[in-house]
């Protein structure tokens, strides 16, 4: 029987199985000797010992698509970084950090802005428009109108979608609005997820029916650059793609070099402004860096 680890604790793990449940399994032998330790969000092959009191064991550990170190999860789908449009006011020197951050593992990484209903229009299509002509995916959802719920899930349904964004946000709001059934069944799940942040240090994913699941992570303040050269990071910027053939040099990284494409659609608005300054003191940060 097939299932997905939601959770691991103390050497059990918490296998979901679709339409049957969670089942409390143990790890045979055979992973501790292979030093192969099982994750969350690893997809496994289980046998049941005990129906009634759903146990069982874990008996492989089936490829893994991709791993995050922190938090600790197998088998990432999708990352949703969130910010708010009012309060706390969106930094998107940390929103692009983190998007990065994930791009580098090979995460996708879709945005939302929360609070719709607190913001202007206006303002809020504006900013949603330099982060869609860089061809990343935004979702501008309000839980207290329902705004972009409905097109927002659609965007997480079958996946495994790991959350993250500053305290205060709105995250647990937008969980317990996009699947009040899932509120309903595991009790409050804003409280679990609570709870699971301040208190442990485990990862749990949360089973939202039908294929799908969701992780909370800790609000994060800062967020450390990911280890990579500096000449990179230009090639995680899609809105560049298009001008950097044209640029002089090969390899211009579009900050001193003359004739830079980039800096050209700059100065024309074609590129956003806050998104280039941010990558351009990303390209500082690890220019220092490097030296130490
Ligand atoms: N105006 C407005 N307020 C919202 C919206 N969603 C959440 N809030 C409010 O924002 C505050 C924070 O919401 P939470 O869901 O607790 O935010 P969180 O991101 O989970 O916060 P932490 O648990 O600290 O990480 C609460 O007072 C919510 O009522 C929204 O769409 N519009
Ligand atoms: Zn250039």
């Amino acid at each position: 029987m097939q299932g997905k680890i939601i959770r691991g604790i103390a050497g059990f793990y918490y296998v979901n199985i679709e339409q049957k449940g969670i089942i409390e399994c143990k790890a045979k032998g055979i992973f501790r000797n292979r030093k192969e330790k099982p994750l969350v969000g690893d997809d496994v092959e289980i046998e049941i010992l005990d129906e009634e009191k759903k146990a069982g064991n874990i008996i492989t550990i089936l490829p893994r698509k991709n791993r995050l170190i922190r938090p600790a999860v197998a088998n990432v789908d999708q990352a949703v970084v969130i910010f708010a449009l009012s309060y706390p006011k969106p930094n998107l020197n940390l929103l692009d950090r983190f998007w990065l951050s994930m791009e580098q593992q090979e995460i996708p990484t879709i945005i939302c802005f929360n609070k719709s209903d607190d913001c202007p229009p206006k303002e809020a299509a504006a900013l949603a428009a330099n982060y869609e002509k860089s061809g990343i995916t935004v979702f501008i959802t309000s839980t207290k109108t329902g705004d972009g719920i409905a097109d927002f899930r659609k965007a997480l349904s079958g996946k495994t979608t790991v959350f993250a964004g500053p305290s205060g946000v709105g995250k647990s709001s937008v969980m317990n609005t996009l699947f009040p059934e899932a509120k309903m069944e595991t009790g409050e799940i804003s409280e679990k997820i609570k709870r699971g942040k301040h208190t442990t240090r485990h990862s749990e994913l949360f089973y939202l029916g039908e294929d799908t699941y969701v992780m909370d992570t800790p609000g994060f303040t800062s967020l450390e650059l990911p280890k990579i050269e500096k000449e990179e990071i230009k090639d995680y910027y899609p809105e560049f793609m298009e001008y950097r053939d044209q640029c002089r040099f090969l390899g211009c990284v579009h900050i001193h070099e003359p004739d830079c494409c980039v800096k050209e659609a700059l100065e024309q608005g074609m590129i956003s402004k806050a998104r280039y300054e941010n990558y351009k003191q990303f390209y500082e940060e690890i220019s220092t860096r490097r030296k130490y």
